[in-house]
This record gives C-alpha cells, structure tokens and sequence, in this order.
C-alpha cells in the first residue's frame, strides 16, 4: 500500500505526519499497521488544594514499558479481526479499563486525528470522549479489575492540568515524562480541540518541549481539520491561528 494521503508532506523534518483516516478494511489489506488510542475526561469545577481548578480530569495510564499513554492498541493484527477502528478501540477499552460498553462505547463522533509514522509504517488513531466526573471516577474504579490491569496497564494516572505558582510543577513537569508514540501530541490536541487548554498554557507546554518542536505545527493542523469536521466545537485562540487570520 502507497503512503496515506497527507495535505502537506513535510515528514523530513518530524517523524510523524497528521493523514486521513483509513477504515479498517484498507489497513488489513495493506501493510500498514493501525493503532487507535482514547482521551476520556470529565470536566470539573474541582480545586487542587482548594485553590487551583483542575479545569478537568483526563485519563491516561502508566503502561508496561514505564511510558505514559492512552488506553488503546494495535487494532488491525487481530487473529479475529474487527470489523471497525472503533471496534478494535473498543476491545481494546474493554480489555485495558474493563469499560462498559452499554454506556462508554466509541464511535466515530469520537474521533479527533490521525498520524502516521513511515518508519514503523503505522497509523496512530485518536478518540476523546467526554463523560460525568461521577462516571469518570466510576470508569477509574473500575480499570483496576481489568483484564490487563497489572499487565499491559500498570496504573490509572490523571493529567495535572494545573501548574503551580513557581510556573514549573504540575503539567510542565508532566510534560516531560516519557510518552507512547504519539501520545504526547495526543494529550496536546485531545486537550486544544475541547477547549481545555488556552493559548497561553499550549505556549508553556511547548516551551517545555523542546525536543518536539515540531508538534506546533501538527498541533494547529489537527486543531484545524477538527473544527472543520465539527464547526460546533470552539477552536482555541491558537498563536498559529491568529498569524493566519491576520493575513
Ligand atoms: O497512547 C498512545 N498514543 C499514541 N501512540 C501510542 C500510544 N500508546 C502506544 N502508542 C504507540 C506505540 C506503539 O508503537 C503502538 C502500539 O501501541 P500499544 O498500545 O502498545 O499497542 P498493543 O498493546 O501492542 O496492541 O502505538
């Protein structure tokens, strides 16, 4: 299979590219690879030490290999295949957070963005989906009695999206654990498309990034093809965005 369809192909200067989403069927045809990987957070009016609002709760979990990451996976190397990307997501969440699929099942309205990476030839999927702080604590709880908790998921983690007085601790310090591939990017995004994050707190966080630099320019791409998709969704007063506004 040729190479996702990309909008501008500057890969040589980072290894990730934003693409179209493939269906299932056309990555289980080809050899490319496809992961899909999900944001849940509930927003809250909760205070850290009952002064800094933590704005929100946003699941992500401590994995096997000591990286942070999404729940999620590998969804098109299934000896039973799925038969969608969210299929394979949702086995995935059934398997990783025991998430209750009556109730929690994604679809594509959950869909956010698309990366894809030539080197390990691998499309990376990204879903958020926002629930209630009571069925954020009850989806929390409840991922201790997952199948592969203990295992592939070594623990539930939330995003401090808070940064204390000194400008540093809190998301800064975050920032710089280590991340499953995309899942930093992700975190950025899932948090500029639903309206979490303002301009200033996106400038800190990529002041803390130097080494990813380059995910300013896929962090306003994948703000842009989501507001096109869902024009209901405010976009972020992104720098990038004003620059272009302006022209
Ligand atoms: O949360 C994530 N966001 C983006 N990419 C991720 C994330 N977690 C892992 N990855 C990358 C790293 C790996 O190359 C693939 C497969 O991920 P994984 O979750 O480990 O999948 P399996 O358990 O092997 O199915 O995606």
């Amino acid at each position: 299979m040729s190479r996702p369809h990309n909008g501008s192909a500057t890969a040589a200067e980072f290894p990730w590219d934003q693409v179209q989403q493939l269906d299932y069927q056309d990555a289980n045809t080809g050899s490319i690879a496809q992961a899909c990987h999900a944001m849940i957070f509930a927003k809250t009016e909760a205070k850290f030490v009952s002064q800094l609002p933590c704005k929100a709760w946003v699941l992500m979990q401590m994995r096997f290999d000591g990286k942070l990451g999404f729940p999620g996976g590998v969804v098109s190397d299934q000896a039973i295949p799925d038969t969608t990307l969210e299929d394979g997501l949702n086995r995935e969440m059934e398997e990783e957070l025991a998430l209750d699929m009556s109730r929690f099942a994604f679809s594509k309205k959950h869909y956010v963005v698309s990366h894809f990476c030539p080197k390990a030839n691998l499309i990376l999927n990204f879903y958020a989906q926002e629930v209630t702080e009571q069925e954020f604590k009850e989806i929390e709880g409840n991922a201790l009695r997952a199948e592969e908790y203990g295992h592939e998921c070594l623990g539930i983690v939330r995003i401090p999206l808070f940064t204390l007085q000194d400008g540093h601790n809190g998301l800064p310090v975050f920032l710089q654990n280590q991340f499953a591939g995309t899942s930093i990017l992700q975190v950025i995004v899932g948090l500029c498309t639903h309206n979490l994050m303002k301009p200033d707190e996106l400038n800190t966080a990529m002041a803390v990034l130097p080494r990813h630099q380059g995910y300013r320019r896929l962090v306003h791409q994948a703000v842009a093809s989501f507001r096109d998709r869902q024009q209901t969704i405010r976009v972020p007063d992104l720098p990038e965005n004003r620059a272009v506004a302006h022209k």
